[in-house]
């Protein structure tokens, strides 16, 4: 089996305040191929980015990120020796930069903003699907990033890390005190919330940030 977990990143189109927006956005973003509704994702997503069932011929989605203010991207983690051990079998994988593909019939597949495949690094996945979120905070627009999958499927390693690969939260942190020390000019207020919520009830983490520029 497979394991992968998924990310979403949201703008909010709202200039921060000192409390999160409560405001969301959807998007009228919409996929070329024929959608076929009431299958079960082998992901859940959210907003727009509920993902769509499509056949190969309809190839290639063209998502155009830089418009969305939800996105969504899957990260692949290889399987672990465990799992080698076991002989547990790769049952879905990343084709391409978006698709995510079943081995077991490959006209079964599902369109996300981003695909990350088994080698990718920490460091990857930060710069494509969460830096711009920083970045946001840093002009004063709320961001929320979070990991949500099965048990195992490296939400942890993906949102914390450790020293060798660090995680995305680590590296968010990094990242705005280097803009707030490149923008001397500028008086900074940071309010930062992490949680994570185990168990059934529900299960992600979430990691927001409310830049602003009072
Ligand atoms: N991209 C990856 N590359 C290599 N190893 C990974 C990767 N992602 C996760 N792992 C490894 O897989 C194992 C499970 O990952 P992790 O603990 O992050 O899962 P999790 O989703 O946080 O699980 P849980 O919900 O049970 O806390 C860990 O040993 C982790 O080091």
């Amino acid at each position: 089996m497979a394991f992968r977990q998924g990310l979403v990143s949201k703008k909010l189109s709202s200039r921060a305040a000192n409390s999160p927006s409560s405001s969301t956005t959807s998007s009228s973003k919409q996929f070329p191929e024929t959608s076929v509704e009431g299958l079960s994702s082998p992901a859940s997503s959210t907003a727009r980015s509920k993902s769509h069932y499509f056949h190969s011929e309809s190839l290639p989605v063209d998502v155009q990120r830089s418009k969305e203010n939800v996105t969504v991207t899957v990260r692949f983690r290889p399987l672990s020796q465990r799992e080698i051990k076991l002989g547990e079998e790769i049952a879905w994988y990343a084709d391409g930069e978006t698709i995510v593909r079943s081995e077991n019939n490959a006209s079964i597949a599902y369109a996300y903003d981003k695909v990350f495949g088994p080698t990718t690094t920490t460091r990857q996945v930060y710069d494509v699907a969460a830096q711009h979120v920083i970045s946001g905070a840093m002009e004063g627009i709320n961001g929320t990033i979070f990991a949500y999958g099965v048990t195992s499927s490296g939400k942890t390693h993906t949102m914390h890390g450790d020293q060798r690969s660090p995680g995305i939260i680590p590296l968010a942190v990094k990242d705005t005190f280097s803009i707030i020390q490149e923008t001397p000019s500028r008086e900074y207020l940071l309010r930062v919330s992490y949680l994570e919520i185990y168990n059934e009830v529900r299960f992600w983490s979430v990691f927001q940030f409310y830049g602003s520029d009072p």
